[in-house]
């Protein structure tokens, strides 16, 4: 009799509504990071244009969490103020909810995660671990100049918080990129380019995830 090893193998992750209703298996996720204006929404915007991925703006959300007169609203504005980071339990409840109803199973994750505690937090709770970090690169002089000129009427758009945003994203955030290159998955774009040329070397890293997934998909047929 021939002696095998049984080897578990571990079941994909899956996302939940709190009521259960809709349930997502093995969600694909990648992180887009970058300072306070480096450009991360902007890109995203294309990114779901071309390649139909769910953008999920952490700071919209809790943005969306102050206007709907949460009970968390008043603190959740008061850190956005202060360019502070938000406890882990709330952003990460708030992403949980918007990726299980999104019905969708992949997502760009855009301003997340912005310390290590969120980072502990989202595996913790989702058990997912993202494909890839998209990062981009950006001088502190040029995202200044950006929000400044941004005018969407954000209450962290001013020169004090922003410089408080700065402070905050090179001691809590940096780290965050730092543990995922470690591992290899950080793809760090020039954000010091034309909106449009940004993209051209972002599409590359698309097209390929793209083609790995379908593979996948075939391998798995
Ligand atoms: N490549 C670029 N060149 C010039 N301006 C840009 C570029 N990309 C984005 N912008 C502008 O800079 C501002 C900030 O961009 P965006 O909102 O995408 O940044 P963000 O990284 O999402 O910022 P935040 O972290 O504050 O949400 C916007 O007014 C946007 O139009
Ligand atoms: N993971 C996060 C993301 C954001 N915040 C708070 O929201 C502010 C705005 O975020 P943007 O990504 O839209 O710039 C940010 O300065 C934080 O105060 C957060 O707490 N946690
Ligand atoms: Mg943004």
């Amino acid at each position: 009799m021939a002696l095998t090893a049984e080897v578990a193998t571990p079941a994909p992750p899956t996302l939940a509504t709190e009521d259960g209703t809709k349930q997502l298996i093995d969600p694909k996720v990648i992180f887009v990071l970058g300072g306070p204006g480096s450009g991360k929404g902007t890109q995203c915007a294309k990114i779901v244009e071309k390649f139909g991925f769910v953008h999920l703006s952490a700071g919209d959300l809790l943005r969306a969490e102050i206007n709907s007169g949460s009970a968390n609203g008043t603190m959740i504005q008061n850190m956005i103020q202060e360019g502070k980071i938000v406890p882990s339990e709330v952003t990460v409840k708030l992403l949980q909810k918007a990726m299980a109803e999104s019905g969708k199973d992949k997502f760009l994750i855009d301003g997340f995660p912005r310390n290590q505690e969120n980072r502990a937090a989202f595996e913790a709770v989702t058990g997912i671990e993202p494909e890839f970090i998209l990062f981009f690169d950006c001088p502190q002089e040029e995202m200044e100049v950006r929000l400044l000129g941004r005018n969407q009427g954000r209450s962290d758009d001013n020169i004090e918080t922003i410089r408080k945003r700065f402070k905050v994203f090179v001691e809590s955030s940096l780290p965050v990129v730092d543990h995922y290159d470690k591992k290899g998955k950080v793809r760090k774009v020039n954000a010091v380019k034309t909106k449009e040329e940004v993209f051209e070397s972002i599409e590359t890293l698309f097209q390929k995830f793209q083609h790995r997934s379908v593979m996948q998909h075939v391998n798995a047929a």
